[in-house]
């Protein structure tokens, strides 16, 4: 996935929060409140799970996009996007997990 289209999904779902839920699945989703955009959260993560358990490519990446959505959409509720995480993982970038983790004294 590009950086591109994550930027003009940020763009979309901050809209959506103003939008009708009649309209829109993702003003649907905020009108239930946290509980619900982290039921279907938890959902699409069991989801790929069951996909990758089964090797089923198609499956796997259909359902990591819905989980990649979903955790948008959780952002979007906290006010984030996905700018913030991005520039997470470009400053990990390079950074060896098991070198972190030894100066975290683990
Ligand atoms: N990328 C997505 C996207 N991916 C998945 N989904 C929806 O996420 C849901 C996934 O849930 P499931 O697979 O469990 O299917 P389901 O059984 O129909 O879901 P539920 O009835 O349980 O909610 C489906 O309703 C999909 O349509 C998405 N809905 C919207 N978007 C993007 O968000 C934008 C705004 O959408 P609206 O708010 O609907 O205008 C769209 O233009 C798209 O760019």
């Amino acid at each position: 996935m590009s950086n591109d289209i994550l930027r003009r999904l940020d763009g979309v779902l901050a809209e959506r929060r103003q939008a009708d839920p009649a309209d829109s699945y993702v003003a649907g989703l905020h009108a239930g409140g946290i509980d619900r955009i982290l039921r279907k959260l938890g959902e699409e993560c069991t989801e790929t799970v069951v996909a990758s358990k089964n090797g089923e490519c198609d499956a796997i990446v259909s359902e990591t996009a819905d989980l990649w959505f979903h955790s948008l959409v959780m952002l979007s509720h906290h006010g984030l996007d996905s700018g913030s995480v991005l520039a997470e993982l470009e400053r990990r970038f390079g950074l060896s997990g098991v070198a972190e983790k030894a100066a975290r004294g683990k």
